[in-house]
């Protein structure tokens, strides 16, 4: 089952959403309590205030919304987010979804809470015959060593 939650610090956090019936990604919202100006050549890691719920062998991939990326010139510096399945509910974060965004334009950027900036989409992942990974996420970003 394919879900979005709010984490529990969070409790007023938009949940992401699709604009139209064929649309792929799931619209994400930053959850910050006011306007956040990111300065050019400056990096902000952003709340979103939710976790995702995904079955095994799927992944959600955060990138930006095309109009975010070559209208205000904020990209993500890791290109795109990989958020596994096993991130939710870690005992860390909670799971809790942060996106990055690198101003790499020459004017600041000032996101708003009500700004569609991100969009995840849910893919399917291969596995190789002979994988052997068994042990479970423990934390959150960084946390695998
Ligand atoms: O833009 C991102 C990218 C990742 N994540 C979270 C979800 C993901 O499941 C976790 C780990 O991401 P990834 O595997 O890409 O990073 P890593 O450097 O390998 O960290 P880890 O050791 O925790 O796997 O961080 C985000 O919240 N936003
Ligand atoms: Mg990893």
């Amino acid at each position: 089952m394919f879900r979005f939650a709010r984490v529990t610090s969070a409790p007023d956090a938009r949940l992401p959403h699709r604009a139209t019936a064929q649309s792929a990604g799931y619209d994400i919202f930053p959850y910050i309590p006011e306007p956040l100006t990111i300065q050019p050549g400056a990096m902000a890691l952003i709340r979103t205030g939710i976790k995702a719920y995904m079955p095994p062998g799927w992944v959600l991939l955060l990138m930006v919304r095309s109009s975010v990326g070559i209208k205000r010139r904020l990209v993500i510096p890791n290109s795109v987010g990989v958020i596994d399945g096993d991130y939710a509910d870690n005992p860390d974060n909670e799971g809790e979804i942060f996106l990055a965004l690198w101003n790499i334009g020459d004017q600041p950027q000032t996101v708003h809470p009500t700004d569609r900036l991100a969009q995840g989409i849910f893919l399917p992942y291969g596995v190789v015959a002979d994988d052997a990974a068994d042990s479970v996420r423990g934390g959150g970003i960084g946390s695998t060593g």
